[in-house]
């Protein structure tokens, strides 16, 4: 089965089940959003899916491999933001979006970096060092991080975070033309445009008592 599959999920923060019996998939080049109020379980599930949290049952599989973030294989089929980003203070925007691009083997990082930071917004703000830019721009910077890796499973936990109106925009149009490419989506959001716009089916989780 290509794509992520989620069967059975069921995790516990110490003997507290905050998630039981939580099935889905994710197919190439679709998105799923992950909804539902604060506490609900949303970051949860996205940290067992990226393999940073340890489910207590289930299986999560990405192209039929079990997701493992120890896995190198699988670190370069998932480009992920779950949480703010620390950045180097002496780098600029640029800078890192090139770091990472370098460190992940792209063929032309110069023009990777050009065009995303034209595409994210940043191009103006480009040789700025992260204290200086705006929570926004920072939090842009951050989604580009995301879009320099490689990938075909993108994990995003809130992206609308801090972005203004045409930011958001621009990132569900950013988020359609990676599904256009074959990337698999999965995003919690409380944005219901966002969610209207990008997400191909949606998954509601309710706080367990
Ligand atoms: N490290 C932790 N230790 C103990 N309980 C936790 C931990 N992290 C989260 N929880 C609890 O697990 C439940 C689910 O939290 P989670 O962050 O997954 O919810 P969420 O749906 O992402 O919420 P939000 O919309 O506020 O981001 C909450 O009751 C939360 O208090």
């Amino acid at each position: 089965m290509t794509g992520l599959v989620v069967e059975d999920l069921r995790h516990l923060y110490a003997d507290r089940a905050v998630i039981d019996g939580l099935s889905f998939t994710v197919e190439p080049g679709t998105a799923v959003a992950l909804l539902g109020p604060n506490g609900a379980g949303k970051t949860t599930v996205l940290r067992c899916v990226v393999g940073s949290a340890e489910p207590a049952e289930g299986t999560i599989t990405l192209n039929g491999v079990a997701v493992d973030e120890r896995d190198p294989a699988i670190r370069r089929e998932v480009a992920t933001l779950l949480d703010d980003l620390d950045f180097f203070p002496d780098l600029s925007a640029a800078e890192h979006l090139d770091l990472l691009a370098r460190a992940h083997g792209n063929g032309d990082p110069e023009a990777l970096v050009d065009e995303l930071l034209v595409d994210v917004g940043l191009a103006a703000a480009a040789n700025q060092l992260p204290g200086s830019l705006s929570s926004g721009q920072r939090r842009r910077l951050a989604l580009a991080t995301a879009f320099v890796r490689p990938r075909s499973l993108l994990v995003l936990d809130e992206p609308e975070q801090r972005l203004d109106t045409a930011g958001v925009r621009w990132l569900g149009e950013r988020l359609i033309a990676e599904k256009e490419s074959g990337t698999a989506i999965l995003f919690a959001s409380h944005d219901p445009e966002l969610v209207e716009i990008v997400a191909d089916s949606t998954v509601t989780l309710d706080p367990l008592p």
